[in-house]
């Protein structure tokens, strides 16, 4: 396998990569969007900082990628969104570098608070201006928080310890987590109009991008002093020029921006009491390597097939939960690509159903495994856990996940139900003894077949001799039958039957029994 590195990445995460078996790890910084291309093709895992941009083009090239992993929080240099219908997972590592941010945003606000970086200028420039660097206190000072998360939350506390009035704003706060730590949650509007510091820790979304501009500006106090070491374009930069120009900003410190590297002509770089960082909020040793360690082992860890936890496109699914799961999980793959293979034709809506015991679980993965299943038929390799809910609903399949607690006959159940060209069909599996996998129901009728090999499934009138003449061209075809399950509402009726057989059925061998007076459906079934 191959994992290209196209950013500078601690040497401590490389090197768990490097004692993988069978992985070639590939170091190649600065590359043009060609070169990553071309470099992608053979790829089976991407890991990247900020710099890098892995666009629809480059997921598109690397045919072989399974994971992209971030060596930081930020994903915004990755589209996720193609790489969730390409299938491909995206990683991050959100806890590795909130330290670093967070202590970053405190130097910053140190700085603009106490002139540092100017007077640091001033003096190497021969002057000695004492009254021009006249700063303010932090004590008792008001620090509005925009963004509650791991760094907001780390630099709250750090406000606290300084004795600042801290003001958190954050759709996620709670009353009681902003009493725990000793702050007060507000509304955007309070927090800008009462706050003496402002700091941004959100992302950059269709809702934080220029979340402060020149209305936030108007609302807050003259004077007041802003921090951005989150994401460029959070605060509106020619806004931001303009409240520093007339001094409605006292004082600024930036280490995100609109655009990166910051143009050699962009206004911020003559802006007054402004400081500038060129992204270093998690620059440190601890956390470069915390990063690159955690990105490592989570690429390491899907390349092997085994749980992982920072997916960003994916439900977290941890490796205990995986452990009581898996097999349930496994189980709903096989219905689904059973459903998919008895019942091929249009799909519109498929509902997934756990019953009994499982209700306890968190189920909320298993969907997922049924579409993979589901939808092997048509997309075939192409469709995962990742893309399969996008593939569904690309081609217009309703997806409703049902929890119901009391079970029919077993202690645990899974029923898939789907609309297939018009007709609905449900397929039951159930556990036994926990792990071995069986489905129980199809269509009302009961059976007992293990979801696993080659399978011939009829849909046929019950009528004397039906088996012996099936039994008998499959036999002629050089086909062992290991197993047969027959089922039937009344005497008479509609009947199916479910052959498990010792090798594939050749397909005009199919032909032939679809063409046997009373047999209305012939499907033949490879399940893995
Ligand atoms: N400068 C750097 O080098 C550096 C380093 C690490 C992280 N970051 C950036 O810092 C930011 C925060 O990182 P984190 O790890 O704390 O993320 P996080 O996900 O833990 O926290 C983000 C918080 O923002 C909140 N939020 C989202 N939209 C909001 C809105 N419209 N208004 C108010 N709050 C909103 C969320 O509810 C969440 O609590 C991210 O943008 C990340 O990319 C930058
Ligand atoms: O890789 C970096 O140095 C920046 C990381 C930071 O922006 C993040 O979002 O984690």
């Amino acid at each position: 396998m191959k994992v290209l590195v196209a950013d500078d990445i601690s040497l401590l995460g490389l090197q768990k990569l490097d004692n993988l078996a069978d992985t070639e790890v590939v170091v190649r910084l600065g590359m043009t969007e060609a070169e990553l291309m071309e470099e992608v093709k053979d790829a089976d895992a991407l890991l990247v900082r900020s710099q890098t941009k892995v666009t629809p083009a480059v997921l598109d090239a690397g045919r072989k990628l399974h994971v992209v992993g971030r060596a930081g929080v930020g994903v915004d240099n990755i589209d996720v969104g193609h790489a969730t219908k390409r299938g491909v997972i995206v990683i991050n590592a959100p806890d590795g570098n909130t330290i670093a941010a967070a202590e970053h945003t405190f130097a910053m606000m140190m700085s603009i608070a106490r002139y540092i970086p100017l007077a640091h200028q001033s003096v190497t420039a021969g002057e000695w201006k004492r009254k021009d660097f006249v700063g303010v206190e932090l004590l008792g000072k008001t620090l509005g928080v925009i963004g509650m998360g791991r760094i907001g939350t780390e630099v709250a506390t750090r406000a606290r310890a300084f004795k600042m009035k801290v003001f958190g704003y954050d759709p996620f706060l709670t009353e009681e987590r902003a009493g725990e730590l000793g702050i007060v949650k507000t509304d955007l509007e309070r927090a800008l109009r009462e706050a003496d510091f402002i700091t941004v820790h959100t992302p950059l979304t269709k809702d934080t991008r220029h979340l402060i501009g020149t209305e936030a500006f108007e609302l807050m106090k003259t004077g007041v002093r802003i921090v951005n070491c989150a994401r460029g374009g959070i605060i509106d930069e020619a806004a931001l020029c303009v409240a520093l120009e007339n001094g409605k900003v006292a004082g600024a410190a930036l280490d995100v921006f609109e655009s990166e590297p910051l143009p050699a002509n962009s206004p911020l770089r003559n802006a007054k009491n402004l400081i500038l960082t060129p992204h270093l909020g998690a620059s440190t040793l601890e956390a470069q390597e915390q990063v690159a360690i955690s990105v490592a082992e989570e690429v390491a860890n899907i390349l092997a097939g085994k749980p992982f936890k920072n997916a960003v496109n994916l439900p977290a699914l941890s490796a205990e939960q995986l452990t009581v799961l898996g097999p349930v999980l496994e189980l709903g793959e096989q219905v689904g690509a059973f459903m998919g293979q008895a019942f091929s034709g249009d799909l519109s809506d498929v509902q997934v159903t756990v019953g009994g015991e499982w209700t306890k679980q968190d189920t909320g993965f298993l969907s997922r495994t049924v579409l993979k299943g589901l939808l092997a038929q048509r997309y075939a390799d192409e469709v995962n856990y990742v893309n399969a809910p996008t593939l569904a609903s690309q081609i217009g399949l309703a997806v409703s996940d049902v929890q119901q607690s009391r079970s029919r006959v077993y202690t645990s159940f899974l029923s898939v139900s789907a609309s297939v060209s018009g007709a609905r069909h449900t397929v039951v599996g159930t556990l036994y003894n926990g792990s071995n996998p069986r489905i129980v129901e199809i269509d009302n009728y009961r059976i007992d077949a293990e979801p696993h090999g080659t399978m011939i499934f009829t849909y046929h009138s019950d009528q004397p001799g039906m088996i012996g003449k099936i039994g008998t061209m499959l036999g002629e075809a050089g086909v062992n039958i290991a197993s047969m399950q027959v089922g039937r509402m009344e005497t008479g009726g509609e009947a199916i039957m479910l052959l498990c057989v010792d090798r594939m059925v050749p397909d005009d061998v199919v032909d032939a029994i679809g063409e046997v007076p009373g047999v209305r459906r012939v499907r033949s079934l490879q399940l893995s």
